[in-house]
């Protein structure tokens, strides 16, 4: 099922907007992630979905239908939170097949359809079992199963992942991409981690304040950030940032003048400084101090710094012994944002 937001605008009391003009589309199919820090009004757009809160103004349409008003019970979808949110007193089974009861389906029919679910998500060995007598990521998958239940249209997924280890986390968010790939179910999945998001969505919104910064697939938003947010929102370690005007005696590339002018921040990855030549270079020989050189898996991260600002460094040997005094700066991965920090030049165009 497709679901559409148009025009949305939301507040929760007269000083407090949240959203106003919040316009977006996902396809039938999609696993679509929305992508942003604290309080930018993520959960907000699932209740809105959801039915448990109502636009002062706009629409929200399944596929054509307009459910802008239609009471929450009516709109079958699958929600899954942060906190599991099982009932205690009820086995695996009984929790997974609880919406079936409800919804009088007969017995037998239940508890087929519940041991179907219990092995998509991989927890048929548990059935018998009682929530406080599982870990974090199998009450996750019970939940998981329970959403899917009664074979809604959309799947809504809250932060799902957040109480779960690491190990855990990656495990457990394959296994969403999986199951939703197998059901074909539209799903929209809120996270403020973008390992999550850039793992298994097909499309990522990024939000900010209750505004949409940027729609696009994960890929996308890394190499071509439409503003400074996205840029710095998105990649680890953190893309670097220094104000133009230091950096304009190092540009050896020609950047026309007008962009230049206009220019405030510039914004370059780690992986596109090195103390190596680089053909066809953005930047030569800055001059800089090592501060500090780590080793984080296979990656090395080395710590620079240039004038007053600190630049960090993935493409720098690790068994470098003498200190870097210059560095080079590739233009794939380099950006220039103007005072509204919308991208104005980017590298990977004159690579
Ligand atoms: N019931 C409420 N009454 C008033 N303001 C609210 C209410 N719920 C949320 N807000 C405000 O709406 C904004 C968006 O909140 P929301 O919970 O949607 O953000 P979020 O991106 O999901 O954040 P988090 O990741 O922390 O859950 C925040 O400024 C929050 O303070």
């Amino acid at each position: 099922m497709q679901v559409t937001l148009k025009g949305i605008q939301l507040a929760y009391d007269r000083h407090n907007k949240i959203f106003d003009q919040l316009s977006f589309h996902v396809q039938d199919g999609e696993l679509l992630a929305l992508l942003g820090p604290s309080g930018s009004g993520k959960s907000t757009i699932l209740n809105l979905i959801a039915g448990l809160l109502t636009p002062n103004a706009g629409q929200i349409l399944f596929d054509e239908t307009d459910v802008t008003k239609l009471d929450a019970r009516n709109r079958n979808i699958g929600m899954v939170f942060q906190d599991y949110a099982l009932y205690p007193q009820l086995n695996v089974m009984d929790n997974i097949a609880f919406p079936l009861k409800m919804a009088h389906v007969k017995k037998a029919t239940r508890r087929e359809q519940a041991q179907k679910l219990a092995k998509l998500v991989h927890i048929e060995s548990l059935l018998t079992k009682f929530p406080n007598e599982l870990s974090g990521g199998q009450q996750q998958r019970v939940a998981i199963a329970r959403a899917l239940a009664k074979k809604p249209k959309i799947l809504l997924l809250d932060e799902p992942l957040s109480n779960l280890d690491a190990g855990l986390r990656v495990e457990l968010r394959d296994e969403i991409r999986h199951i939703q790939q197998v059901t074909g179910v539209t799903t929209i999945f809120v996270t403020h981690d973008q390992n999550d998001a850039l793992r298994i969505a097909d499309k990522i919104i990024v939000l900010a304040n209750g505004v949409i910064q940027q729609v696009s697939t994960g890929a996308d938003l890394y190499r071509h950030p439409r503003n400074l947010f996205v840029a710095q929102f998105i990649g680890s370690p953190k893309i670097n940032t220094i104000p133009v005007a230091n950096l304009i005696p190092y540009i050896s590339k020609e950047i026309p003048a007008s962009i230049l002018t206009q220019a405030v921040t510039a914004a370059f990855r780690s992986e596109s400084i090195t103390n190596d030549p680089v053909a066809n270079a953005l930047m030569t020989n800055l001059p800089v101090t090592m501060t500090h050189q780590v080793q984080i898996g296979r990656d090395s991260q080395t710590q620079l710094q240039f004038e007053n600002n600190r630049l960090i460094s993935t493409a720098i040997s690790d068994n470098y012994t003498q200190k870097i005094q210059t560095i080079n700066v590739a233009p794939r991965g380099f950006f220039l944002f103007n005072d509204d920090d919308v991208c104005i030049w980017e590298g990977d165009a004159h690579d």
